[in-house]
């Protein structure tokens, strides 16, 4: 070993000695708040403040990004000496929803892959998961119907919402596409990669895209092929042992899915969040400007809306909209005030932290 290399070995022995000390003060400090703070651990609002401060004081070198991935580990870590947490999400393992349940809760939890979104939803209400995490939208391919009727009928709230960038690779047991001769796929990953898959594997008719439950149970379709592939995520691949042909061959490079995060928690607010609620109104002119009209005249800002089929028939049409604030914010309560005056029906999902 050079003299300079020990040198520098020394320093971060230093450092780590120091981090060491601190972490364990931190894990140490996070176990006396569990100690005072009446009912659950977990605290979507402050630990969205740490990481928006954390941020902030980022000096580099690490992406912000970065650092926000190592102190929601770090807070994994705090929050589990006060209870551990578990946390539902939609399976099997390697899916994008567990990379989004890793992203908000961190690794030390105890992960519970689900069926279906359904299944996501009884687990946390039956008390078997504190906390679920579904998909509920994507950029390229837009809303998932059955999170939105589910949010309709649970009486579980939104705590937390997580924005992942999707991208998407072609997983094999070679990389010599010629020998491909099908793909498995969920049928959203098929719509986001249809122009890729067109110019790359030209040789493949239609009917050799083959749709699965999942994108992690087209790799596991894939792994028991060798003249197989699967579009996947780069965690479905890892849990499965395939090999990348390709890397980034969603046809639309800021491809992102929305996760929800659903459990039995009323979310303090951070001081930047969003509220979702679901509404109906009468079925007569005018009746969507009515229902908008709130939220303009109390400058609440909507970052989204959505219809869907109202499933009751006693309506024709609910509609999700996701606004900007929290529900204990005047200008945000007045205006759910004077829509609930109008609305036919009203439903306040959540407020929580904005991604
Ligand atoms: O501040 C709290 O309430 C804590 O329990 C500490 C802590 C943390 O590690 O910073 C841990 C868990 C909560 O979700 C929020 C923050």
């Amino acid at each position: 070993m050079t003299a300079q290399l020990k040198q520098l070995r020394d320093k971060i022995d230093a450092i780590d000695s120091e981090l060491l000390k601190l972490v364990s003060a931190r894990a140490d400090l996070a176990r006396e708040i569990g100690e005072i703070k009446n009912g659950t651990a977990y605290r979507p609002e402050r630990e969205a403040q740490v990481l928006a401060r954390m941020r902030e004081l980022n000096p580099g070198p690490l992406e912000n990004e970065q650092v926000a991935r190592l102190f929601t580990e770090i807070m994994s870590l705090c929050r589990s000496m006060e209870e551990p947490l578990t946390v539902a999400y939609l399976g099997p393992r390697g899916t994008f929803s567990e990379e989004a349940a890793l992203k908000r809760f961190g690794s030390v939890v105890t992960s519970l892959p689900c069926n279906s979104i359904d299944d996501v939803f009884s687990k946390v209400e039956a008390g078997k998961a504190n906390y679920g995490v579904v998909p509920v939208e994507n950029s390229t391919e837009g809303a998932v119907g059955r999170s939105l009727d589910l949010l309709l009928q649970t009486r579980l709230k939104v705590c937390g919402e997580v924005a992942l960038a999707i991208h998407q690779l072609l997983l094999a047991h070679h990389t010599d596409l010629a020998r491909i001769r099908r793909i498995y796929s969920h049928p959203q990953s098929f719509a986001q990669c249809h122009e890729w898959l067109n110019v790359h594997l030209p040789h493949l008719p239609a009917s050799a895209r083959i749709n699965a439950a999942s994108n992690a149970d087209a790799a596991r379709l894939a792994a028991e092929d060798e003249s197989a592939a699967a579009v996947a995520g780069k965690k479905a691949g890892e849990v499965y042992g395939l090999t990348v042909c390709a890397e980034n061959i969603e046809d639309d490079p800021s491809n992102t899915t929305r996760f929800l995060v659903i459990g039995e928690q009323e979310v303090a607010p951070s001081g930047r969040d969003k509220t979702s609620l679901v509404t109906s109104v009468r079925n007569r002119p005018g009746a969507i400007h009515e229902l908008l009209a709130p939220f303009a005249h109390h400058g609440v800002s909507m970052t989204r809306l959505e219809s869907r089929p109202s499933r009751a028939g006693l309506w024709e049409y609910v509609f999700f909209v996701d606004v900007e604030g929290h529900q204990q914010e005047p200008k945000v309560s007045q205006a759910l005030r004077e829509l609930v005056e109008k609305a036919a029906f009203l439903k306040v999902l959540g407020s929580y932290p904005a991604a």
